[in-house]
């Protein structure tokens, strides 16, 4: 993990973003999907929304995805493999980047065909504590023609990423503004925020 873990950094500190494959095994991300959560995400999952607590939103026309928050400290064991990967991920950053990362947030996430999310920033108005973005994907066989794409707004091109099983994406959240494009598929990742203060309210 530690080469993986370095490309990451690397890329962090150069570009503001990476993109790393096989962040989890195929058996890895098989037993996640293979949770109950993901295989009847309509008894499990919720609309998102847009903004936080009171200023909370849904609005179909900005994004159309449904989420479960992940309790880190209960969640499944094939969650937890994945829980316990991103807090080696952020020690390593802390590191190897200065950037005093504390706590994350994590969620699951799923897109149902034709949805969407609109361009935007990861950091909210009042609260500038994500620091960086991570989401990794669960999608199994995913090919361009199915759409779903992370289109990244770079400074001087966008960057479109395939949802692809396995592969972790991880950005600026102050930084980068993104979008995710509609699908011809239902698509799956867990969607998490990396901090810099430790997480004092619970979405549970
Ligand atoms: O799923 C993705 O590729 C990005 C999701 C996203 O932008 C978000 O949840 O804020
Ligand atoms: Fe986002």
């Amino acid at each position: 993990m530690d080469a993986l873990f370095d490309s990451i950094a690397d890329n962090i500190a150069e570009h503001g973003f990476a993109v790393a494959d096989k962040f989890l095994s195929q058996d890895e991300l098989n037993n996640i999907l293979t949770l109950d959560d993901f295989k009847n995400t309509a008894n499990h999952f919720k609309k998102a929304g847009i903004g936080k607590q009171q200023g909370l939103q849904i609005n179909e026309a900005i994004r159309g995805d449904y989420i479960k928050w992940v309790d880190k400290e209960a969640s499944p064991a094939p969650l937890q493999v994945y829980v316990s990967r991103l807090e080696s991920l952020v020690q390593y950053l802390n590191q190897a980047l200065f950037l005093s990362l504390k706590d994350f947030e994590v969620h699951m996430t799923v897109y149902p065909i034709g949805t969407f999310y609109k361009r935007h920033l990861d950091q909210f108005k009042k609260d500038d504590h994500r620091k960086l973005s991570v989401i990794c994907y669960l999608n199994e066989g995913w090919k361009e023609e199915h759409g779903g794409q992370l289109r990244m707004y770079l400074p001087e091109k966008t960057a479109d990423i395939l949802p692809v099983g396995g592969r972790l994406v991880c950005f600026r959240s102050d930084q980068i503004e993104h979008e995710v494009l509609p699908a011809t598929r239902e698509r799956y990742s867990i969607t998490g925020w990396i901090l810099d203060q430790y997480i004092a309210l619970k979405h549970l």
